[in-house]
């Protein structure tokens, strides 16, 4: 049905928008609601005061709020303060009293103030010549003020009267206050008086003071004892002296109360805008999703597609849009009724077409928007959208429950695969599905092949100058070419054949003669790859070997596993300074100082094998020159020194060993785990073997390719357990368009493969284990829906090294020993924390050797 593209289009609720708003209010709100409660509870600032003799004024001060409390009284009259937790009683009395000559001149005034607490008495009286004694008024100011009243007519001024004899007078204080004594001469001339002033004061008691101190020099400060100290007192002696009282108070405030309010208040908002962010969620089921999935093949397709963003299935096998109901009001480009809308309108701020529409509109004649036939000034394309709202500071950190890969593909799930997030103040695209993530590796790979700037890169990867962490360049290509052509090549990867099942040779033996009689017994299978694939990569890197038996430099062996051990605990840990830079200012980047430390480590324990090397070398002949990694990164230093220094030899070093280790160890636990929990996987496994390589001989690399099964099994566990489940973080080095959408420079990308790799609309039962799934495929990238190395030019250079190490320890394993659970229930499958996603619980697993393969297990 034809629609003018310029109707008015029916106005929906807008979850982002009403979500923006708010958290636009936030941080004033936050502000508001802790200048609030400071001034209410916590604001106590400095007081001057005067407080007279014999004074005894009562304070509410909560340690909670307050740390300190300093008194400075410059006539040194010896001030006390004393710390109550309850508070204590008014139950003493003081007397004391002045008697001068006054001389008042006319229409002034003189007296003092004083701080009386409730109960106390003044009397007065005073004596002068009989004509004038009418015309001299006694005022009693109650109040901090301590100046001349302009009348004594003024409303806080009580008038004291009932003179006799001369006159006198006396007045009870009802309230707790500082008042002024002061007496009025309203005669023409000055008048010389006597006047005696008797005060008995009313004192608390401070007998039951838990903390006090003196000013004896002028000055002391009191602890307020935390949490209980709540009133304190200031007392002052009775010396009958009326003048130069001034005291003053300094209250030093406990700084962690106000972080901590601060931190409630912006919690308290945090899951208020939550609550209401989850009620958006709810309307959004009348409003899908941003984009609703596109790729509906469950296995393989045989090629890649591309859908337009925003179709669903049926639009797909109809052919047609979809019903022109959902298009009008929904997010497809009025005018093309293909793409989707995301491009807006300058000045009227209308989003109805696609870029190239808006494009097309911009070049033509009438330059007029669709909906309101306004000029259009300018066109803006639209990011990515947004899940839930982003708080200033930390964006969208607050979503994140770990495991991270998890939570992403939920919101992905509901708001739709290209989203814009914020890591703090980092902007990070969120990818997931094949298709964008096809189109980040493919049309924008070079745009996307710079990596983030992370402190671990700085620390690790010598200030972002190693192959994992160098942004895209031509140090990074060099340097991602000798990885390639001299590291990782297929001839050199050949050459170390050797290594490889000289150390899975040792791994069998140890577990045929741990196994008594033939018998199950139980072990710990992490350990055993972990050190597996390092002794391989060592032997690789430096041609030794730390695990397992004959070792021949114990110390170094000791040094290099410390090293390993802090390197994958600190490198699996996330640094929030990286998303939230001003954490640094209150020192909360502590894994910055420890990588440091951990950096010096492994520096110190890399150039000591560069060393041994470079002896080695200078006393060998070149062919008998072992060729080791180091040595031939030494060789390509002998040629162009300036370039291959020993810092980048390091760097090399080091990103084999963390790059190539615990990745293809964890995938063999995960392997095994699946298999354990599967017992008909694990049989197919044997079976395939039997019948392939038989019993004769051991497994060895070139197997692999004649055991699809087994490659099935391989491929099964990476799609369910990659390695690298949101890959390793890209970033943009220029602004580019993702899925229809501006991607602006400086973005980082996560692409959510396990998100992918494991998301239902894609793979049938993708939580099961089907290794049979992959068989007749050829398991590569097509349709970009597994890719557990990535893919394009940052994509995994160790992929090859790493199917080899897999399947050489897996076939072996399977084909020498018979594998059981440890205990009855299922092997625990939750996955840990960590970057290269471990298991949560190590893998204990029991076995027993094969009876048919005793007989060759016993000749190794
Ligand atoms: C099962 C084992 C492995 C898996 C699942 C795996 C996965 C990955 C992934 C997903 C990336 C990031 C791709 C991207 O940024 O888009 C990567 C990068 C890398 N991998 Fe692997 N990897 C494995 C084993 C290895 C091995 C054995 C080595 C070398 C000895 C290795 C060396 C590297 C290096 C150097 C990079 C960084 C490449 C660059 O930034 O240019 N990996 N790997």
């Amino acid at each position: 049905m034809y629609r003018p593209a310029f109707a008015p289009l029916r106005h929906h609720h807008h979850p982002h928008r009403w979500q923006e708003c708010w958290a636009r209010l936030l941080f004033p709100l936050t502000l508001w609601i802790c200048v609030s409660v400071t001034i209410k509870y916590g604001y106590y600032g400095n007081r001057r005061m005067v407080l007279g003799p014999g004074s005894s004024r009562l304070f509410e001060a909560s340690s909670i709020f307050v740390k300190q409390i300093e008194v400075r009284d410059d006539a040194k009259k010896v001030v006390s303060l004393y710390g109550f937790s309850e508070k204590p009683e008014l139950s003493l009395e003081t007397n004391w009293s002045v008697s001068n000559y006054v001389t008042l001149g006319s229409y002034n005034q003189k007296g003092f103030s004083l701080w009386l607490n409730k109960g106390s008495r003044i009397k007065m009286r005073w004596e002068a010549q009989t004509s004038s004694l009418d015309q001299l008024l006694v005022s009693l100011i109650k109040g901090e003020q301590t100046l001349l009243p302009t009348s004594t007519s003024s409303l806080d001024a009580h008038t004291l009267n009932e003179p006799t004899n001369g006159k006198e007078a006396g007045y009870t204080i009802e309230e707790d206050d500082n008042y002024h004594v002061g007496i009025i001469n309203t005669n023409p001339r000055s008048i010389i008086m006597v006047m005696n002033i008797n005060i008995s004061s009313k004192m608390y008691d401070t007998s039951k003071a838990k903390s006090m101190c003196s000013a004896i020099d002028g000055s002391c400060r009191l602890n307020l004892l935390f949490p209980n100290t709540k009133f304190v007192i200031v007392t002052t002696p009775n010396n009958g002296d009326a003048g130069g009282w001034y005291i003053e108070l300094t209250f030093v405030a406990r700084v962690v109360t106000y972080i901590a309010i601060l931190g409630f208040a912006v919690i308290i908002i945090y899951l208020l805008l939550k609550y209401l962010g989850t009620c958006d969620g709810e309307s959004d089921v009348e409003e899908p999703p941003v984009q609703a999935i596109t790729e509906t093949n469950p296995l393989m397709p045989e090629k890649s597609f591309r859908l337009p963003y925003g179709t669903g299935d049926e639009d797909r096998e109809s052919g047609s849009s979809s019903s022109s109901e959902d298009l009008y009001d929904g997010k497809i480009c009025v005018i093309c009724y293909d793409e989707p809308r995301n491009c807006f309108f300058i000045p009227c701020g209308h989003c109805a077409t696609c870029y190239d529409c808006a494009q097309r509109i911009m070049e033509g004649e009438s330059k007029l928007c669709p909906i309101c036939r306004k000029l259009i000034h300018k066109k803006f394309q639209k990011l990515p959208p947004s899940p839930h709202l982003s708080v200033p500071i930390i964006g969208h950190l607050y979503l994140f429950k770990k495991p991270l890969h998890r939570t992403l593909a939920k919101i992905s799930d509901q708001y739709g695969p290209i989203l814009f997030l914020r890591f703090g103040s980092r902007p990070v695209l969120l990818v997931s599905s094949p298709s964008a993530a096809e189109e980040c590796f493919t049309k924008n790979d070079i745009v996307f092949a710079n990596r983030p700037r992370l402190v671990a890169g700085k620390h690790l990867g010598y200030n972002y100058t190693t192959l994992v962490w160098a942004s895209y360049g031509h140090h990074w290509r060099n340097l991602r070419r000798i990885a390639a052509t001299e590291i990782l090549s297929t001839n050199r990867l050949q050459m170390f054949t050797s290594i490889r099942s000289h150390e899975i040779q040792s791994l069998i033996r140890w577990l045929f003669s741990n196994s008594y009689d033939g018998e199950y017994y139980t072990l710990d299978m992490k350990s055993a790859f972990f050190e597996l694939t390092l002794n391989i990569m060592m032997r690789m890197i430096a041609g030794k070997r730390y695990y397992g038996d004959n070792i021949v430099e114990l110390e170094e062996a000791r040094k290099f596993k410390e090293i390993v051990t802090e390197t994958f605990q600190l490198s699996g840990a996330t640094n929030i300074a990286d998303f939230v830079p001003v954490l640094k200012w209150f020192g909360l980047n502590g894994i910055e100082k420890k990588l440091q430390v951990l950096q010096e480590k492994r520096d110190s324990f890399m150039q000591d094998l560069i060393l041994e090397h470079r002896k080695m070398r200078s006393e060998s002949s070149c062919e008998q020159r072992s060729k080791t990694m180091i040595d031939v990164l030494l060789s390509l230093q002998e040629t162009e020194p300036e370039y291959y220094t020993d810092e980048i030899i390091r760097g090399m070093m080091q990103v084999m060993l963390s790059a190539g280790t615990d990745t293809s160890a964890g995938t063999m636990e995960w392997a095994l785990s699946l298999l354990l929990n599967k017992p008909e996987a694990l049989e197919k496994a044997h079976a395939e073997i039997d019948i392939h390589i038989g019993q004769s001989r051991l497994f060895d690399e070139s197997d692999r390719a004649k055991l699809p099964y087994l490659q099935g099994i391989i491929q099964e566990t990476l799609r369910m357990y990659p390695a690298d489940p949101l890959l390793v973080p890209h970033e943009s080095s220029s602004e580019c368009m993702v899925g229809g959408f501006r991607v602006p420079r400086g973005t980082m990308l996560l692409v959510n493969m396990w998100g992918i790799q494991n998301d239902p609309k894609l793979w049938k039962e993708p939580t099961e284990f089907k290794p049979e799934r992959f068989q007749g495929l050829r398991g590569e990238r097509d349709g970009f829906m597994l890719m557990p190395f990535g893919y394009g030019r940052r994509g995994c250079p160790g992929e090859g090294l790493a199917m080899r190490v897999v399947g050489l320890a897996l076939g072996t394993l399977i084909q020498c020993f018979e594998w059981e659970r440890a205990g009855e229930e299922e092997v625990d499958m939750s996955e840990g924390t960590g970057l290269t996603m471990p298991k949560a619980q190590p893998l204990l697993a029991r076995c027993r050797p094969r009876q048919t393969m005793m007989n060759l297990l016993s000749q190794l």
